[in-house]
Parts: C-alpha cells; structure tokens; sequence
C-alpha cells in the first residue's frame, strides 16, 4: 500500500513535484450497477498518477464485520424477519461503519485521498426507498441523528453520485451477474421500481448538499478522470 506523503519541506529547495498532503475523504454512491467499483478503480488510477497517495474501501464490509455478514445473511433470507426490517437492515450497515470509523480517521490522516465505494447516503437512499419516502422524510433524519450525530462518522469532502438511469444500472448489473460470480444482485437490488425510487432519493440527497458538497457525474458516459481529480484535489 502506498504510504503517506512527508509534508513539503520549507525553504526554495521545495520540490515542485511534491504534493502536499491534502486529506480526502470522497464517497461515491449510486445504484447497484451504476459503475462504482469501476470509477473507484479508474479514479485511483489517476490519483495515482499525479503522485497522491490512494487508499479505498467498500461498504458493506461483508468479510470484515459481522454485522455485514448478518446483513448478507440476512438477505440470503436467514435470521427471520430481520431482512425485511428496514430500521433493523439500516443499523447494521450502520454499525459496520462505526466499526471502521477509527481505521478513517487514521486512513485520512495518512492518505492524500481516502476513496469510499457507498457510505451512509448509502443507507438513506435505499432506506427512504423501501419506505417511499423522500430525502426530507423522516428516515434521512433517522439515519443523520443515528450515524452522523450519535455515531460521529467523519463528514465527506465530496460526495459524488454517479447518475444512471435504472435501465442502464440493471443491464450492467445483470451482464456483471453473468461475468462475475461474486457479484450476484440480492432481492433490492434487482427490484427495479425499488432502485427508481432510490435513484430519486440520490438526486434530492445531491440537491440539497447532504452533509457535504455533491458532483453528479453522468454514469452513461466515460468518466472524465482528469476533471475529478482535479476536483478531488484542488
Ligand atoms: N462507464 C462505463 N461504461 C460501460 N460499462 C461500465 C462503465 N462503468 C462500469 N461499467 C460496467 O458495468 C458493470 C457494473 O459496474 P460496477 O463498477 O461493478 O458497478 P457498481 O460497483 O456500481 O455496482 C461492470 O461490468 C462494469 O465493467
Ligand atoms: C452500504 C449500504 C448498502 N445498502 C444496500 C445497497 C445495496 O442494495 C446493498 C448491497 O450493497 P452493494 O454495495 O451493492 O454490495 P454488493 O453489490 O457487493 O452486494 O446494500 C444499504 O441499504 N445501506 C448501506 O448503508
């Protein structure tokens, strides 16, 4: 893993090649399908390149935290009633990112960029979907005072939502299923009247400057890498 950047040193022998350590914490979200893993992949890539310091991760954890493998059990229909609880779904995934909450912090402190593969508009999207309710409802407030005010996650720098239509999402969702066996869509993720909702759910998120600043990236097109380091960065 690539370790941090030493801070410039003072005086004119500064290297003009030296990056100065910036600290970022950027989630992407969007729906299942919609090219996360890919843009995190690409982005890092670019970051990379122009001498910052990349870590990532990807929530749910579901090998790292047990309350991801209960939520991964549970929607494999194991543990009763629990899947279809929406309050009960919402704070496991939740109490999976209090489990790395720490690990963040530290990951912030030593990398230039931290790149989050979903995070917890992740859990107010999808959440506010089940229950049709919209960003200003009453669940988005719920999932705020649960994992932004009790559990004190770090805020983002920059929350980008890449824009799909749900039509586009299911299809690459579904070739994915056939080309990736780990990659199996769950009973939400192929209910597309469920992820249409959520997809309206993002863009209010995105409007409204949820807990941080947002970029809507156009997901149908090829990603600009250039232009979102840039932003990542500057
Ligand atoms: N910009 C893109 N153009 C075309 N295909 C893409 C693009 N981004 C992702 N894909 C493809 O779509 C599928 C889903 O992408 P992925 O990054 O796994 O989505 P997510 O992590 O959001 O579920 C993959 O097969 C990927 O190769
Ligand atoms: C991280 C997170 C995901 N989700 C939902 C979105 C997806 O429908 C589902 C699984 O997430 P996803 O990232 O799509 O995992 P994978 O495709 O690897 O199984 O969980 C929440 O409802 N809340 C959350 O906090």
């Amino acid at each position: 893993m690539p370790q941090g950047n030493l801070p410039p040193a003072a005086g004119p022998e500064t290297s003009s090649a030296t990056v100065v350590h910036v600290g970022r914490l950027i989630v992407i979200e969007g729906l299942d399908g919609a090219g996360k893993r890919t843009l995190t992949g690409g982005l890092t890539s670019e970051l990379t390149a122009r001498g910052a310091t990349v870590t990532t991760a990807a929530f749910p954890r579901y090998t790292d935290d047990v309350h991801a493998e209960l939520v991964a059990e549970a929607l494999n229909g194991s543990h009763g009633d629990l899947g279809s609880s929406v309050h009960g779904m919402a704070i496991l995934y939740a109490l999976d990112r209090r489990g790395a909450a720490e690990r963040l912090r530290a990951d912030i402190a030593a990398h230039d960029v931290v790149l989050l593969d979903r995070y917890v508009a992740s859990n107010a999207a999808y959440g506010a979907a089940r229950l049709r309710e919209h960003s200003d409802g009453e669940f988005v407030s719920w999932v705020r005072e649960l994992e932004i005010d009790r559990f004190g996650l770090p805020r983002p720098d920059l929350q980008l939502l890449l824009r799909v239509s749900t039509e586009l999402a299911a299809g690459r969702a579904q070739h994915r299923e056939r080309t990736e066996s780990d990659r199996k869509r769950d009973r939400f993720e192929s209910d597309e009247s469920l992820q249409q909702r959520c997809a309206e759910v993002y863009v209010e998120l995105a409007a409204a400057g949820w807990w941080s600043p947002w970029l809507v990236v156009d997901g149908a097109a090829e990603a600009d890498f250039g232009a979102l380091a840039d932003r990542i960065l500057n």
